[in-house]
């Protein structure tokens, strides 16, 4: 199987499952990134929306999916995943999705796989995918989930394996999720993570009004859903006024914003900007307000999205690109407001970044860990007496939520205390924003299950005055 690969342009196969299976070959050996690759793969293919839809139910709904089918795949084959040739293991991935996640009727499930095997795959790959393939149809997809629980070790594992996410994410939502006396809400959870999520919009507050056939949003109040058609299309024709943007993160940036009322003239910091999705909101509400914005991001190609993306606010926002760990020291009780919006495993937006999962690993939470805490430091350092800090992470995991902000409040020995992010958050979002039964925390955790916005934790740290 492994060996040399054969190229066959000239066998038909639909075009929805070439471009699927493409991407998730560039995500499986390249690192791609599925969500930036698909749409660009989609239109030089030219599909239509229906098969547009399918490619991107094919790739997203087989990459999110993946622990499940590896180990049905495993089962079916006899042997280990790992053994098996990637690009074949993936045909097998999408095929295992068609016949098991989309009810594709099964002859056209292992046909347009055997196919995609004699185009991409060598000769030997053909009649195992077609012998795997027809392993899976032989028993229904029920009995496929008897079988696979059957076969897990523990009831973690079969958790996992069932949910199709690596153990230990489960068990640091668990742990985030007891955290606020909610562990019994942790299939809800993972099941979340595996639905396609709508797509959302932001109304760049002050220059846009929400769009008025628009379905709003629960929570934020500058945010609505999409109506199936293309986003970018929404999103050019209101000059970039109207963004692309979940509503957890519209939230934490409004949280800044909207925690204290705004002296004009005050100086604001978003420290890791990029690609500038939160600047644009807190540059709206600053030109509303009379206040300034600066923007930060380490990486220049990153910075460069940033300066896109307030290009829709008439409002000068110079976007440096410094290591936010050195801001805190070159410019020292310089802000009134400071976004750190830091770098994180990501783990709270598993439903948009359908590979995400399984590329992390739990050795990369102490490393961010790490870095989260020097950037708070720094962001402190930065803020005035008087001025306020807002920690943001698209992670729930304890340890680069709670942790971090407990660690910095220790070290700046009394300089900072946090004030309640729930209630900021919930004068935004209204009283219906459960944020769980603990009230002895300040800081706030959205989850995809419970609110429907990717899972932002927010924690707001004022700054002795
Ligand atoms: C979670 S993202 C920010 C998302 C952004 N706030 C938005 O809403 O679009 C974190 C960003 O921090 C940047 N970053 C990582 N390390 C950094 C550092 N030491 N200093 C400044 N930025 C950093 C990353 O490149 C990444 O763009």
């Amino acid at each position: 199987m492994n060996g040399e690969t054969r190229r066959r342009p000239d066998e038909r196969i639909q075009p929805a499952r070439v471009v699927a299976f493409e991407v998730m070959s560039s995500v499986s050996t390249e690192d791609a990134y599925a969500n930036l690759l698909l749409p660009g793969a989609i239109t030089a293919a030219g599909l239509d929306r229906a098969d547009a839809a399918l490619a991107t139910e094919l790739c997203y709904g087989t990459l999110r999916m993946r622990g499940y089918y590896d180990r049905v795949i495993s089962i079916a084959a006899n042997r280990a995943v790992e053994s098996i040739d990637p690009t074949v293991l993936d045909i097998l991935r999408l095929g295992a999705h068609q016949i098991l996640g989309m009810r594709v009727a099964d002859h056209a499930a292992v046909n347009e796989s055997v196919a995609l095997a004699r185009r991409y795959a060598s000769r030997s790959a053909v009649g195992f995918t077609n012998g795997v393939l027809r392993g899976i149809t032989r028993r229904s997809p029920d009995e496929w989930l008897r079988d696979v629980s059957a076969a897990a070790q523990d009831v973690d594992e079969r958790r996992a394996v069932l949910a199709s996410h690596p153990e230990w994410v489960v068990r640091a939502f668990r742990r985030a999720l007891a955290a606020e006396g909610r562990e019994g809400e942790l299939d809800d959870l993972l099941e979340a993570d595996n639905r396609a999520p709508a797509v959302n919009f932001a109304a760049l507050p002050g220059l846009v009004p929400l769009p008025t056939d628009a379905t709003r949003n629960r929570f934020s109040p500058v945010g609505f859903t999409g109506d199936g058609g293309d986003p970018e299309r929404a999103v050019t024709a209101s000059g970039g006024r109207i963004r692309v943007q979940d509503e957890g993160s519209q939230l934490v940036a409004l949280a800044l914003t909207r925690a204290r009322p705004i002296a004009s003239g005050e100086q604001w910091l978003d420290m890791c900007a990029g690609p500038g999705g939160k600047t644009a909101i807190l540059a709206a509400e600053a030109l509303a307000s009379g206040a300034a914005v600066t923007a930060n991001e380490l990486v220049p190609a990153r910075a460069e999205l940033v300066r896109r993306a307030v290009a829709a606010v008439p409002l000068d926002v110079p976007v440096t690109e410094s290591d936010g760990t050195t801001i805190g020291a070159a410019s020292p009780a310089r802000f009134d407001r400071v976004l750190l919006d830091a770098p994180c495993t990501g783990l709270g937006a598993l439903r948009r970044r359908p590979e995400a999962r399984w590329r992390k690993e739990p050795r990369d939470v102490p490393e961010l860990a790490d870095l989260q805490a020097r950037l708070l430091d720094s962001a402190i350092a930065a803020t005035k007496p008087g001025g306020l800090v807002a920690y943001v992470t698209c992670s729930p995991h304890l340890a680069e939520t709670r942790a971090v902000v407990a660690t910095a409040v220790r070290r700046s020995g009394g300089r900072v205390t946090e004030i309640d992010a729930g209630a900021v958050l919930r004068d935004i979002a209204g009283d219906g924003l459960d944020l769980g039964g603990d009230d002895s925390r300040s800081s706030a955790q959205l989850w995809p299950h419970r609110h429907a916005t990717d899972a932002m934790f927010l924690a707001l740290l004022a700054v002795e005055a």
